[in-house]
């Protein structure tokens, strides 16, 4: 037997392509399979004459007003893929208030409003998904609900903005800023406004929903201050590159007993750490937990196809919840307080990258008191830097200063918090 539900979606761009495309085509398969024919009764978009890359199946409705969709009463199940805050969260609200399932990508709404609207939808009974809001096409999300339940995660460790790591390994290999960023954009990896990409507030929103997942802990872009990659240059990255790192935007939290650290920033990965190897619109979670160890989730972090299949695996749960009148909502942890820090506030060993003689840079460890090492001509590895010698160190000479990874003294750390140490390489 074959249930219809009637889905609208709001938006049509790169992610509402995907997912009409790839309903398309697997619609026989969801028939056969799941026993569930997707009716895409609407559409609604902001520009209704605009030329369109897909085909909508035959008796689509396409408008340009949200409300059409949204209070639809045919409708059963809401799909958000228009971006925006405000204008999502209204058209959300309202699809939540008449009972209708909700899936979004949306990480900007969801990292901020997330509980707000996981409550609303509580009380309305219905199902909000969100998947494709992190890591793109990797079911990460899914991952830490369904299979960390009995485990305790100590440490997430991602590269989970496909623009930024597209850009970053493009400069690797002699690509400028300005062209990365350009090829990024045709593909429909960046954001309408790459803005939040390379300031590293797209990772940290990401990571603020990756932090309710796995430790129920809230954050919010203060506390994580994100560094974006728009300081950094192709010659910068070729260096680092040459004498066995790759720089990658990375987004970390890690718990130590009550305390909780965070970073997004770029982070000089050695050659030989699998996340150094995520090249491209890749994206890859690494998780260190009690029971499993470290598991590394990699995927496509971006683009039409595989962004689609998240939001379309979120379409067919929800569906199944209002087939059977079974509703939950498979969400975050039970919430925590915990002490929040960035890993900046720490001592760590950074790569110093600039037209820096040895003499000069030797010369201003022994006044600030750290030590340093010449790795080649303008690249230096400088160990024991704590934020005041950084900032001293920056202050006075033109390094680009990046941390390297897993230099952090974690045991120094923890011996001077009331917390316990944990062993975590990532
Ligand atoms: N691109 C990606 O790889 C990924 C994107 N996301 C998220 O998915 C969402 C969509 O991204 P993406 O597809 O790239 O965005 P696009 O800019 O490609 O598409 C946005 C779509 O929304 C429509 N739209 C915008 N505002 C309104 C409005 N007020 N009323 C009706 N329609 C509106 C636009 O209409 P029109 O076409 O007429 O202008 C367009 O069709 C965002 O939240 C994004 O962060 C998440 C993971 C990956
Ligand atoms: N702009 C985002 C899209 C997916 O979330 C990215 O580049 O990762």
């Amino acid at each position: 037997m074959t249930t219809t539900i009637e889905v609208g979606m709001l938006g049509l761009g790169t992610v509402g392509s995907g997912v009409v495309e790839r309903l398309t085509r697997s619609a026989a398969k969801i028939e056969q399979t799941q026993g569930i024919r997707l009716h895409l009764a609407a559409v609604a978009v902001n520009h209704l004459n605009a030329p369109r890359t897909v085909q909508l199946p035959i008796g689509t409705r396409l408008t340009d007003s949200l409300t059409n969709v949204v209070c639809d009463r045919k409708i059963q199940l809401v799909i958000e893929v228009m971006g925006t805050v405000a204008t999502a969260k209204k058209a959300i609200v309202a699809a939540l208030n008449q009972g209708k399932a909700v899936v979004t990508a949306n990480k900007d709404l969801i990292a901020t409003a997330g509980p707000e609207l996981a409550a609303l939808a509580k009380k309305q009974g219905c199902d909000l998904f969100y998947e494709a809001s992190v890591a793109g096409g990797i079911p990460i999300l899914r991952t830490l609900t369904d299979s960390y339940v009995t485990d305790n995660v100590q440490a997430v460790s991602g590269i989970i903005n496909g623009t930024a790591n597209y850009m970053l390994s493009a400069m690797a290999t002699g690509q400028s800023y300005e062209q990365a960023l350009a090829t990024a954009q045709a593909t429909g990896y960046a954001e309408a406004d790459p803005t939040n990409d390379v300031a590293g507030i797209d990772a940290a929103y990401k990571l603020m929903i990756l932090s309710r997942f796995a430790f129920g802990q809230e954050l919010s872009l203060p506390q994580i201050a994100p560094t974006g990659i728009t300081h950094l240059s192709a010659s910068v990255c070729r260096l680092a590159a040459e004498n066995g790192w790759q720089i990658k935007l990375l987004a970390q939290i890690q718990r130590h007993g009550s305390g909780l650290y965070c970073r997004v920033a770029p982070v000089a990965v050695p050659v030989d750490q699998p996340l150094s190897q995520i090249n491209g619109v890749q994206n890859a979670v690494a998780v260190q937990s009690e029971a499993i160890g470290t598991s590394l989730y990699t995927g496509p972090g971006a683009g039409s196809t595989a962004t689609a299949n998240s939001v379309l695996n979120d379409v067919l749960v929800a569906a199944k919840h209002l087939i059977n009148g079974y509703r939950m909502i498979r969400n975050q942890k039970r919430s925590v307080s915990l002490t929040v820090t960035r890993f900046d506030q720490l001592p760590q060993t950074y790569l110093g990258i600039g037209p820096v003689a040895p003499e000069a840079v030797k010369y201003y460890a022994n006044e600030a008191d750290f030590s340093v090492k010449t790795i080649a001509d303008d690249c230096y590895q400088i160990t024991g830097l704590s934020a005041v010698k950084r900032k001293k160190l920056r202050a006075n000479l033109p390094l680009t200063l990046i941390p390297i990874a897993g230099t952090t003294d974690w045991k120094q750390v923890t011996e001077n918090s009331i917390t316990s140490p944990i062993n975590v390489a990532i």
